[in-house]
């Protein structure tokens, strides 16, 4: 587990000061892959950098493990970071050497003997799938391959934590996919905790179990990928939420709607059983009540199934009124848009 515990950074430049981290506390649980998701300058770079100390925090420790990496001397300092990976935007690979040398430089650097070097490089190479590539440079890569040996080079001394600093924003979607699919397999097999700083909300859809969400160096919300897709509170969570789960009628339909406002207007939302069980079915059934489905969408987060739909639900008022209880009663959040209020 990681731990930031009021950990505070600021930065000093030409006597003005940048509060870039405030009182942030956060738990990291291992052999999660967990999401930092902000808008630029949010602080999530400099929050990820405080995992390895790169950037020593203002205030505050960094507990991993239940070791205090703040308080560490700094030849342990450099131990425990050989536990650490980390991959980054722009890859950060040496243009003048090969894939092969890329990958050996950290083993190089931590004194591997030339025979266990050459037997993890392989390993790695295999691994990453780019056996063929040995003796590239990484101009003659593409950005996933790149991307890639970044990856093989981050995980040479079998790290516990890998850190990803927007590891997919410079790669086309299809290039990004493989590249979480290479991460998702990492954290399975290897158990390593994946700790990965995005703007992009589907990467974090696609691959976190759980997410941290900063605005202007706090974290104004964090929890599981799952219940903070289903239940976004703040604002900018919702924000960002809403760029691959619809929270809110799009406006045309609305438009469209305006002269309608004596129908009720509801967004369902189907989690998990319920968006397997026909609970539509069964209302319309038992209740006499007509629906008129304005628009869905559906997502799913680790096996999970988020389900959304914006209805008019037509009919008497206190039919509406029963018919929208047995949704609820059958595991269906259920919040009223426009016109009537349930
Ligand atoms: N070395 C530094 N010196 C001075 N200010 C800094 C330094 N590093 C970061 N900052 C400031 O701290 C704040 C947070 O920056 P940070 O890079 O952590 O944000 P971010 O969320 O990662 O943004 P982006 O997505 O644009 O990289 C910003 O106001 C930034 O200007």
């Amino acid at each position: 587990m990681i731990q930031f515990k009021n950990i505070s950074k600021h930065y000093t430049l030409k006597g003005q000061t940048v509060h870039a981290l405030k009182q942030i506390n956060l738990e990291i649980p291992e052999g999660s892959i967990f999401g930092i998701i902000g808008y630029s300058g949010a602080g999530k770079s400099t929050l990820i950098r405080l995992i390895n100390l790169l950037e020593r925090p203002s205030e505050g420790q960094i507990i991993i493990n239940q070791k205090d990496f703040t308080a560490l001397d700094a030849k342990t300092l450099r131990q425990e970071r050989a536990n650490i990976g980390m991959i980054f935007q722009h890859f950060n690979l040496m243009q003048t050497k090969t894939v092969a040398e890329n990958i050996e430089m950290p083993m190089r650097l931590l004194g591997y003997s030339k025979i266990e070097r050459k037997k993890r490089l392989d390993e790695l190479l295999s691994f990453i799938d780019l056996e063929h590539k040995r003796n590239a440079y990484p101009d003659e890569l593409s950005g996933g391959q790149k991307q890639r040996v970044g990856i093989a080079r981050a995980l040479t001394n079998h790290p516990k934590i890998l850190l990803c600093d927007e590891a997919t924003s410079a790669l086309d979607p299809q290039t990004t996919q493989s590249v979480l699919d290479l991460l998702k397999k990492i954290n399975k097999e290897q158990n390593i905790t994946i700790v990965m700083v995005t703007h992009e909300m589907d990467v974090i859809e696609k691959v976190c179990d759980h997410i941290a969400v900063m605005e202007a160096g706090h974290v104004i919300e964090q929890g599981s990928t799952v219940e903070l897709f289903s239940h976004p509170k703040h604002p900018t969570t919702q924000t960002f939420i809403q760029t691959v789960l619809q929270q809110h009628l799009p406006t045309n339909i609305l438009k469209q709607l305006e002269n309608q406002h004596h129908h009720s207007i509801y967004r369902l939302q189907f989690l998990g059983k319920s968006a397997q069980e026909p609970v539509i079915q069964s209302m319309i059934k038992a209740f006499d009540v007509s629906l008129n489905i304005l628009f869905a969408s559906m997502t799913e987060i680790n096996g999970t199934v988020i389900g959304q739909m914006f209805v008019q639900v037509l009919g008497e008022a206190t039919t509406v009124k029963a018919a929208i209880q047995h949704l609820e009663e059958h595991g269906v959040s259920v919040a009223s848009q426009a016109g009537e209020q349930k």
